[in-house]
């Protein structure tokens, strides 16, 4: 049986990772792991590595040393372009500023991922063309349709955000990424937020790694980790306190 088990959705072994021109790593890392499916609420304080963690799980960033794998592929293995490729196959991110394009509309940048990734767009048109399961999603997170075609840039916070996470959330990648996703917004639309977010990971068997520096969230997710408890260079002489 152990050799039909899924690989991790993510696995980090003896990552060390400095920034150019930085006396010590900011990151150290024996060993970060999250299973398929799996739901891991990441805390940590401001500057404590949380985005550079996720930059080196996208393969946006490179680790000096040690290994990144997602879905079992080795990214070190991988040239540039695979690297990136499996990004935009497999996860689904959600960035603290959105980084929506604010001249396409809401719709538009929703089916984004399926003009990057045949697998998404096949994913997300199985059992319906891409722009319905976009415009499913976007009633599922409750974005009034009266807005669907608007310029993302012209909607508000709450609405930009909802335009992220459909965006995240097409094509059913296995691994979902969510970086602060919730500062900008009051606590109940904090909790309905994240209770949207963890209903469509439990929907599509997404793994999910939701970082925040709220820990009154971490109650919703199956494991609670601060990364500064992880995380090497945190105790290292020297390090930022
Ligand atoms: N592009 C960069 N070049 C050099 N140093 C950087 C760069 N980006 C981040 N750092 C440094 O790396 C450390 C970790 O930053 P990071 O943004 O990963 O922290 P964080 O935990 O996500 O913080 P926050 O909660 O405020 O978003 C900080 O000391 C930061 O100054």
């Amino acid at each position: 049986m152990r050799d039909t088990a899924p690989p991790p959705a993510i696995e980090v072994v003896d990552l060390v990772f400095r920034w150019p021109r930085q006396p010590a790593p900011c990151l150290d890392l024996p060993e970060f792991r999250v299973a398929a499916g799996e739901r891991v609420f990441l805390h940590g304080p401001s500057g404590s590595g949380k985005s550079t963690l996720l930059g080196l799980l996208g393969g946006v960033a490179v680790p000096e040393r040690g290994r990144v794998a997602i879905l079992g592929e080795d990214l070190a293995r991988l040239s540039g372009r695979r690297r990136d490729r499996l990004r935009a196959e497999h996860i689904g991110f959600i960035f603290q500023q959105f980084n929506l394009l604010p001249w396409l509309s809401a719709l538009d940048n929703v089916l984004l991922p399926t003009t990057f990734s045949a697998r998404r767009k096949a994913r997300a048109g199985s059992e319906r063309p891409p722009r319905d399961e976009a415009a499913r999603l976007l009633a599922e997170l409750d974005l009034d349709p009266a807005h669907w075609q608007k310029p993302a840039g012209t909607l508000s916070i709450g609405q930009q955000q909802r335009v992220a996470a459909a965006r995240a959330l097409i094509g059913r990648p296995e691994i979902l990424v969510a970086d602060e996703p919730t500062s900008a917004l009051d606590a109940e639309r904090q909790q309905l937020f994240v209770d949207l977010l963890l209903a469509e990971a439990a929907a599509t068997g997404a793994a999910l790694v939701f970082v925040s520096h709220d820990r009154r969230l971490a109650a919703h997710f199956d494991r609670s980790v601060e990364l500064d408890a992880i995380n090497r260079a945190a105790r290292a002489p020297g390090a930022a306190a």
